[in-house]
């Protein structure tokens, strides 16, 4: 791999003898690899492909696996980088906390925090550029998160709507990409010998910004994918500097990670704790993580949160919809309306009218003339609630994202809406009249399934 002459000068000083080494690994195959969503069923498909696990991460294996296939598609596994998945289990939210993802499109690691906040708690997930937000909104909906708010915002425009109010904050920064050549050679274009430096500015920006939304006692992690050491080493050298009430936490270096590198930056023994990725030391591209808690004391506000805003007739037919599906009373979330779709809030959500909300909870539906049609994405998040459900088969499922109407062989017991279920894995709504059941898989998704591009 042609890598700029500038960056091989750079790290030839920066890494010495290793550097050879280090050179080599870019022209090494790239490693693949995937999560399983602990909160979905394992399909046999599934479980072939499960041989090669991941040592740092329970529900990580590697190798690859096709984004048109009903397990992706249905949110049971997400293709990841191996390297990437370190992120999410160094960040690993425990049950119940407030959590945001500040730089979060395409949602890799916002599926992965899904996968442990399990439904509880809330997840702000935030993407400032508007592009790529549409791929996070996909993504989250795919995952099936009953608890995740989309916002499409600045870090500086979160953090007058959140003071102190998070127990864990990711910023998995934008940065020079130095990490992704051998993945992605493309990135290379933007690179230069000032662009880590440029990276650096906008990244002090971001966690200037940050450090203002952690409650006291909360945790920021902070990664890239970068080898610059403006971005990494220097990047934490400079946290700590500035603000004091931040510590490092050691992250448990396992499966070839290294200790970061305080020579790096300004020699503090401290730096070691957080941890480097590199391709010629383990199976995956080149990163950094460092994991910090807040021992700030200011006592964070108290905000007020969302609340249920349903007029008497909309309500009328939500606890119609709700008896018909057997729908928990979803204590948890804040019913509201926006036009006619009805959305379900996390109730942990504070009110923020100020902010551009891409989407403020889970879509649970759309009330039409007399009557309420149930979401895609409520099917999506059913895996755990009692819905009626339809098994149906692999075939049937082709010609349902297909979006045509199917026959059953025997008539349902009661027609109404439900959600079928292929494999055990929820993907989507069908209404079921006698033995024809009548096609609700969204339109902008539907896709001809044949067998070569649909197989795990
Ligand atoms: C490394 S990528 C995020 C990848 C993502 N976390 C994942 O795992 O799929 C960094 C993101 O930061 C966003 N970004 C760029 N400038 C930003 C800024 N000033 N503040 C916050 N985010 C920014 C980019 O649009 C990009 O989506």
């Amino acid at each position: 791999m042609k890598l700029p002459a500038a960056f091989i000068t750079k790290y030839q000083q920066l890494l010495g003898d290793e550097a050879d080494a280090f050179f080599a690994a870019f022209d090494e195959p790239v490693e693949k690899g995937f999560r399983i969503n602990p909160n979905k069923a394992v399909t046999p498909a599934m479980q072939a492909k499960m041989t090669d696990p991941i040592a740092y991460s329970k529900i990580g294996y590697y190798g690859k696996v096709n984004g048109n296939a009903l397990e992706h598609l249905a949110g049971a596994v997400y293709s990841q980088e191996p390297s990437a998945m370190t992120v999410g289990e160094v960040a690993r939210p425990a049950l119940n906390e407030r959590v945001l993802d500040l730089c979060a499109a395409p949602g890799g690691k916002t599926t992965h925090l899904l996968s442990y906040l399990q439904q509880t708690g809330l997840l702000v997930t935030n993407e400032i550029n508007p592009k790529r937000v549409t791929a996070l909104g996909d993504n989250v909906e795919r995952y099936g998160a009953r608890n995740a708010v989309i916002t499409n915002e600045s870090p500086a425009h979160l953090a007058k709507a959140f003071p102190g109010f998070f127990d864990r904050i990711l910023v998995d920064a934008p940065c020079s990409g130095e990490g992704m050549f051998r993945k992605d050679p493309d990135a290379m274009q933007y690179w230069s010998t000032d662009y880590p430096a440029e990276c650096a500015t906008r990244q002090r920006e971001i966690l200037t910004e940050t450090v203002k939304m952690l409650r006291p006692g909360g945790h920021l992690i902070y990664s890239t994918c970068t080898f610059a050491p403006e971005e990494d080493e220097q990047m934490m050298a400079w946290l700590l500097e500035t603000y004091p009430e931040f510590e490092l936490e050691p992250i448990e270096k396992v499966a070839g990670m290294v200790d970061a590198k305080p020579e790096w930056a300004d020699g503090n023994p401290e730096l070691k704790k957080a941890a480097r990725l590199f391709p010629h030391l383990m199976r995956g591209e080149g990163h950094f993580i460092a994991k910090l808690v807040y021992r700030g004391t200011t006592k964070p506000k108290n905000l007020r949160t969302v609340r249920d805003e349903l007029k008497p007739d909309q309500r009328k037919l939500w606890e119609q919809a709700q008896k018909q599906l057997q729908l928990p009373n979803f204590n948890d979330l804040a019913l509201q309306v926006h036009g006619d779709q009805l959305y379900g809030v996390p109730e942990l959500m504070p009110m923020t009218r100020k902010l551009k909300v891409f989407r403020s909870g889970i879509h649970l539906g759309t009330f039409k003339k007399k009557r309420f049609e149930p979401s895609y994405a409520l099917a999506l998040a059913s895996d755990d609630l009692d819905l009626p459900k339809l098994a149906i088969t692999h075939d049937q499922w082709a010609t349902y994202v297909h979006g045509e109407t199917f026959d059953l062989d025997v008539a349902v017991a009661t027609n109404g809406f439900m959600v079928l279920t292929c494999d055990d894995l929820p993907v989507g709504f069908g209404k079921a009249v006698g033995r024809t059941v009548k096609n609700f898989f969204p339109k902008g998704l539907r896709f001809l399934a044949t067998d070569d591009k649909t197989v795990l």
